[in-house]
């Protein structure tokens, strides 16, 4: 039991790590960092996005680790909550202060804890559900700190990454997970789909980061370019797209680390189906 249990949560992070890495060296995408350019940022590259995902592996592991065949509670929100901050940590002391994932941390956190808690047996359906039950028990422990995020969800009332798990994580569920299995049935490239997927987030999201940095009317400006090449472009355009959203200081950062999330989901439905729960759950790159 121990060693399936310290097996799975090995591949669990794994799985995680890779969709984090997938994420960022997707290209090209608007206003993020990838093998192109750092977009809007003045202070994140590749290489640190690579060194602050591979960081995570412990963080991802013990979460997959202590939710093993568990349910929601609030005890293990709160335990998965210590681990979660003290990822964190790990990430702002790699990248020297530097907010490259926390909004992964969060989402991806809950994610493995969820598909953990069904030992690797649990449908995408079923690992949101329980991830937005866990997010819904109040961390007793979280300290009253005011953050990018925190301002402008008062500030224009919308859920940020807190709401997005919370309700069990729709705009994954209604656009990008959806979006990428549409995208690859109708013959795109792998990279088109996923590319198509992170389009289909920026044009629903009430992504805080963009809202933090410049507002309201960049938010609606980001949603409404990225539905316009979605419906009438040509993914030739997300060069233009990418300017465009880098001369205007925007960085749809919540999209970026909900299409990675977007990118475990798969994962695991795909290990699901070729049922590598099985004892010997062994993680093939
Ligand atoms: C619940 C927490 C996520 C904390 O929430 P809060 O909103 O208070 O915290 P923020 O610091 O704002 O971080 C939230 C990050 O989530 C991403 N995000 C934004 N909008 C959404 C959305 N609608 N849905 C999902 N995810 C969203 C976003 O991450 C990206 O943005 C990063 C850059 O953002 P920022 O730091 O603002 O940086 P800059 O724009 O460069 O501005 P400057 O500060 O430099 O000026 C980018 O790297 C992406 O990662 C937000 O950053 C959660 O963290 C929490 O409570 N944790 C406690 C531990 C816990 O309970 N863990 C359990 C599970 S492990
Ligand atoms: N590719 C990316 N660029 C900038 N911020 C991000 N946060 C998560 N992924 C990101």
């Amino acid at each position: 039991m121990f060693n399936e249990k310290k097996s799975f949560s090995i591949t669990a992070a794994k799985l995680a790590v890779h969709s984090l890495i997938e994420e960022v060296e997707l290209t090209p995408k608007p206003g993020l960092v990838d093998k192109r350019n750092n977009g809007a940022h003045h202070d994140i590259t590749l290489q640190l996005m690579r060194i602050s995902a591979e960081s995570l592996t412990e963080t991802f592991e013990k979460i997959a680790f202590i939710s093993y065949g568990r349910s929601p509670s609030q005890s293990l929100r709160e335990e998965i909550a210590e681990i979660g901050r003290a990822g964190e940590k790990r990430m702002f002391e790699v990248t020297f202060g530097v907010n490259t994932h926390k909004g992964a941390i969060w989402a991806i956190g809950l994610l493995v804890s969820s598909t953990s808690m069904g030992k690797g047996m649990y449908n995408i359906e079923e690992i949101v559900t329980l991830a937005g039950e866990l997010a819904r028990f109040t961390d007793r422990y979280c300290p009253e700190t005011i953050t990018n995020g925190s301002n402008v969800t008062t500030k224009y009332g919308v859920g940020g990454a807190r709401g997005e798990a919370q309700q069990g994580f729709p705009n994954i569920m209604n656009f990008s997970l959806p979006m990428l299995n549409r995208s690859r049935e109708s013959g795109y490239t792998e990279e088109e789909a996923r590319l198509n997927a992170l389009l289909s987030l920026i044009a629903q999201l009430d992504d805080t980061c963009i809202l933090h940095r410049q507002g309201l009317e960049a938010l609606s400006f980001a949603k409404h370019q990225a539905h316009y090449l979605l419906t009438n472009g040509n993914l030739d355009w997300l060069n233009t797209l990418d300017e465009t959203f880098t001369k205007r200081n925007i960085s749809p950062g919540g999209s970026a680390d909900l299409l990675a999330a977007t990118l475990f989901l798969d994962k695991i439905q795909a290990n699901k189906t070729e049922k590598i729960t099985r004892k010997d759950y062994v993680y093939t790159n």
